[in-house]
């Protein structure tokens, strides 16, 4: 038997003690899985949890003894945040300790230098449960497919903001309430924006696409759109036409580039990813040796986002054990191999968009609508027109169209919320076939 990996886990919030007591109570299939013992040596929490009992284990208030002791071999980045988080990180892989973290926002925004340092210092940071919580999705993309191209990649990564949609069109239930049960529950992020702005799905879409396509972390490129403008009326049309409303990350390869881009959209209600509900998260990958690849499950919770960070600790271990490191590259590709690949600007990006708007119920608004698609190339694939309510003069109109061009699409809403017919903004939402 090798010796113990020594293990200190720093944060001992939600996914802390998740990670405490799954690496507790399965210990012995995860030591057998390790092919020797992992020992769980210090945690540093600035208090105790009710949720989980450390027994005689050493604490310390101080996370950073944690990145300076010499008994650690892996240190369990849990805290979150950017700020203090990079400052461990730096720390434990300068002294020579291997990380795991669940960090999204620090891989997303600082893995390129974490990354460097690690290669530098001959240590490798794993972070399995930034993505897609407990689902195997970074393993996936870097080792079971990699003897593809990828050509795209969509999935709904942020559970908070799935439970908030499905919980709305399920049950009827009010935004705000649902947030505030996503919080209590630990799925949010200390900052809840994050989730219902799309920021978190922007941090794990990039970590993605730099998986697929093997280009280092660009944060700063992706469009990010959230889900607060959303209304019960339009997951009510969308689902007249036949679709569902979910929040996407789409990450997709072309002659001009990379695509990167998380929005609401509309989904026929027939894709697997339509179906996917609550706090369950699902990525499809499509390679082109493999053709489209499904993965799914919970996207976030303790003991779901845990599952990710022991399988993180274990593989270390084996690669420990086994005296090599660095077994797998952080994104996949050789560093020297990565490649800074255009992102293609919004404006260029092609999707079918659900279009909603307030008209005057009277005869030639239609044709003037039409006409304004036909100047910009856009056909119609479907339309909706209500009738107007009682003592209403205006009816709500909602269009589907084919592919079109974003800037295209730009012009022909500029130039319809310009008509005397129609009032306010036209709403707009992007819609994905996902079939390839
Ligand atoms: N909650 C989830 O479902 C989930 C899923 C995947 C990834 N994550 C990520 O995991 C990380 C932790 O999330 P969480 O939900 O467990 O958050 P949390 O707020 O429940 O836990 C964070 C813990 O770190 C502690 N902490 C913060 N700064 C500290 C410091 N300087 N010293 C000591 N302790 C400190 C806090 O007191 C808290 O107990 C975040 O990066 C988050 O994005 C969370
Ligand atoms: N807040 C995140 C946690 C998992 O990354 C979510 O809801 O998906
Ligand atoms: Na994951």
């Amino acid at each position: 038997m090798s010796k113990p990996v020594k293990v200190g886990i720093c944060g001992l919030g939600t996914v802390g003690s998740g990670t405490f007591n799954v690496l507790t109570r399965n210990a012995q299939a995860i030591n057998a899985r390790a092919q020797g013992e992992l020992e769980i040596t210090v945690v540093g929490a600035r208090r105790d949890n009710p949720a989980c009992d450390l027994g005689d284990t050493r604490v310390t208030r101080d996370i950073f003894e944690v990145a300076r002791d010499p008994e650690v071999d892996v240190l369990v980045e849990l805290i979150g945040g950017t700020t203090v988080a990079r400052d461990l990180v730096t720390e434990a892989l300068t002294n020579g300790k291997h990380v795991v973290t669940a960090n999204k926002a620090l891989i997303a925004e600082f893995g390129n230098e974490l990354f460097a340092l690690a290669e530098q210092n001959n240590v490798v940071i794993r972070y399995e449960a930034a993505v897609a919580g407990g689902i195997p999705i970074i393993k996936a993309l870097r080792e079971g497919l990699a003897g593809n191209r990828i050509e795209w990649l969509a999935g709904i990564i942020n559970g908070t903001g799935n439970f908030i949609l499905s919980e709305m069109r399920e049950k009827g239930r009010d935004f705000a309430d649902v947030l505030a049960e996503a919080q209590a529950l630990g799925y949010a992020e200390a900052d809840p924006t994050f989730d219902v702005e799309g920021i978190d799905a922007a941090h794990k879409l990039v970590i993605l696409a730099s998986l697929a396509f093997g280009m280092p972390l660009q944060f700063s490129s992706v469009y990010a759109e959230g889900i607060t403008r959303l209304t019960t009326q339009d997951v009510e049309y969308a689902e007249e036409l036949g679709y569902r409303i979910k929040h996407l990350g789409v990450a997709k390869q072309s002659d001009e580039g990379v695509e990167l881009r998380v929005h609401p959209t509309l989904i026929p209600e027939s894709r697997l990813l339509a179906n996917v509900n609550g706090v369950k998260n699902a990525v499809l990958v499509e390679g082109d040796a493999v053709g489209p690849t499904l993965y799914y499950g919970a996207g976030a919770g303790a003991e779901p986002t845990a599952s990710a960070v022991v399988a993180d600790i274990v593989d270390l271990a084996r690669e420990l054990g086994a005296g090599q490191q660095c077994r797998v590259p952080a994104l996949g590709f050789a560093t020297d191999a990565l490649q800074d690949l255009p992102i293609v600007p919004m404006e260029r990006v092609s999707t079918a968009w659900y279009l909603r708007m307030e008209a005057e119920d009277k005869p030639g608004v239609l044709s003037q609508i039409a006409s304004i698609f036909s100047d910009q190339g856009i056909s119609i694939e479907a339309l909706i027109q209500k009738a107007p309510a009682a003592g209403e003069t205006r009816v709500p109109l909602i269009l589907l169209t084919n592919k079109a061009v974003q800037g295209n699409v730009d012009r022909a809403v500029a130039s319809i919320e310009g008509l005397d017919t129609i009032s306010g903004e036209v709403t707009r939402i992007r819609v994905e076939a996902l079939d390839g």
